[in-house]
């Protein structure tokens, strides 16, 4: 069913006309904060402060309900084909990313979700495997992550997420992008006699990664290493990457997970287990898991991922605000919003839905943001007194990672840090009259707080998955296909047209050279 021809759409258009005035102390007090609360496993989603009241709530859920959304959560997680254009040539794929971290439940699945749990489960029996062997000879310190995209983003936040539970004495760099300053930096720093590298591509041809890979592999050979005793391959099975020969091991994805829904494969496990340790992968994948099933909670006000496509869903097409700030206030999270950005704009910035029609509404928000409370300092002046109005998603913890702190004027730096992520949600949506103008705050900005007691790896599995199911919910609601990504093919095309310029322009430099050196070569008759 099309989106804008659902019964609710027209209602919230409507409801959208007159939304609360989070201004007002008889709208915006105690009892709003206390009723507007959803609890999933670990986290609480506080939404007082969006520009929603009881009868727009219903509304959305009547609008998920109409959508079908539930029950295309659980197909998707059944292992039905989700991943298609109607009537057109497109992928026709599952997307089972849940496979790979259904190791727990026991749950009953489906006979596609169990083979692809089999799959799976056997890669992670297989890293566990692969790590205690390193382990146990002490063979590497280092590890290089080769990989871009959904192959680096999701995998790198969250490493940062949890640098603080390394293992002693290692260490992880990253090449991701194919300017050759990243790799010198790399190569600069890391230990190659002690570097294990993971070359991360599920398509096994990404450019950069490919590029990347025999630039590597070439410093490896000058510094008298072999590469086949230092590298391995995390690719599709059967891709031009899966050759055991060049590799001291593999470990396979396949086709039905998509690359920024990959965090919890092979993709993020190898980087994850040799960092941490397999018990705090496994920890990670159960967190995620718990989040799955949240998603498929039918009372939803206990379906945060729900909740969060719904929220966002009022925001962009009923309120039509353009884009959504994530603002973790937690320096681990630091390179959390980039993976969502790809999460979130690779999966819903479509312009036609399933059935092949142009979308006569807004689909995927721009997704950007910064830790807080740093961000505070950077860009709250157009939050506050912008003209347009941009919703924010705040993440915040009760507790830090490290519990060390200090009192500074009777606080802790941790009680300072939600002091600030409160203040700014409150402020956001109350605003402050003025007789100045340049000193008037409109407020009805609207923002809701995602939180949990503390960044565990258990956590942060929770928080990954609840992005993943938020993105995945708002397109099953919009009827478009969030796992397929044909907008990025256009400019490799043509970026691969100007690399053969620059290639044939070397071969006739070098032709010209070879043009002088053939009057040497021909002597010994080489031509
Ligand atoms: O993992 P790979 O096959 O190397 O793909 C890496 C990335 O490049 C593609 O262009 C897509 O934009 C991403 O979704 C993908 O994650």
């Amino acid at each position: 069913m099309d989106f804008e021809k659902l019964s609710a759409y027209k209602k919230l258009q409507e409801l959208a006309k007159n939304p609360p005035d989070l201004t007002k102390n008889s709208v915006f007090n105690i009892d709003r904060i206390k009723n507007f609360v959803a609890k999933s496993k670990d986290y609480t989603l506080f939404y007082a402060g969006e520009r929603v009241n009881e009868d727009i709530i219903k509304t959305l859920f009547e609008l998920a309900k109409e959508a079908s959304a539930l029950e295309k959560m659980q197909n998707m997680q059944n292992g039905e084909i989700v991943n298609f254009i109607r009537g057109f040539p497109s992928e026709n794929r599952a997307a089972l990313h849940t496979a790979t971290r259904d190791f727990f439940s026991g749950d009953k699945k489906s006979k596609t979700a169990n083979e692809a749990k089999a799959l799976a489960y056997a890669e992670y029996e297989k890293l566990k495997r692969f790590l205690a062997e390193i382990e146990t000879f002490d063979r590497f310190q280092d590890l290089i992550m080769i990989g871009i995209g959904g192959s680096d983003l999701g995998p790198y936040a969250n490493f940062l997420a949890l640098a603080h539970l390394i293992k002693k004495g290692r260490r992880a760099f990253f090449i991701n992008n194919i300017d050759p300053d990243n790799l010198h930096r790399v190569i600069e720093s890391a230990n190659l006699d002690k570097t294990l590298v993971a070359v991360v591509s599920k398509s096994g041809n990404t450019l950069e990664t490919m590029t990347n890979e025999a630039f590597l592999r070439d410093c490896f050979v000058k510094a008298g290493l072999d590469p086949r005793k230092h590298f391995v391959a995390v690719t599709g099975e059967g891709s031009p990457m899966d050759d055991k020969s060049l590799y001291l091991d593999t470990f396979y994805i396949w086709d039905w997970i998509g690359g920024r829904f990959s965090s919890t494969s092979m993709v993020g496990g190898v980087l994850l287990g040799f960092a941490f340790g397999m018990e705090i992968f496994t920890e990670f994948l159960k967190g995620a898991s718990e989040m799955d099933h949240a998603a498929l909670n039918p009372n939803l006000s206990e379906n945060i991922p729900l909740l969060g496509a719904l929220l966002s869903i009022w925001n962009r097409n009923f309120l039509h605000y353009e884009t959504l700030a994530v603002i973790p206030y937690s320096q681990a999270l630091s390179r959390f919003p980039a993976h969502f950005q790809q999460l979130s704009m690779e999966s819903n910035g479509k312009h036609i839905d399933k059935e092949g029609k142009r979308t006569p509404f807004q689909t995927g928000m721009i997704i950007w943001g910064e830790p807080g409370t740093n961000a505070q300092h950077s860009f709250f002046q157009l939050l506050h007194q912008g003209v347009d109005p941009i919703p924010i998603e705040f993440i915040g913890f009760i507790e830090s990672q490290s519990r060390f702190d200090f009192i500074f004027n009777g606080t802790t730096s941790q009680e300072k840090l939600l002091s600030n992520l409160l203040a700014q949600s409150i402020s956001l949506a109350t605003g402050k009259k003025s007789d100045n103008p340049n000193k008037e705050f409109d407020g009805n900005r609207p923002s809701h707080i995602l939180m949990a007691e503390q960044l565990t790896p258990k956590t942060l599995g929770e928080l990954l998955a609840y992005f993943e199911h938020k993105t995945a919910f708002e397109g099953f609601i919009w009827n478009i296909n969030s796992f397929d990504q044909e907008g990025v093919q256009l400019g490799k095309v043509v970026a691969e047209k100007i690399i053969d310029q620059f290639a044939s322009e070397r071969k006739k430099e070098f032709n010209e050279g070879y043009g002088v050196a053939k009057a040497y070569l021909e002597l010994f008759k080489k031509v």
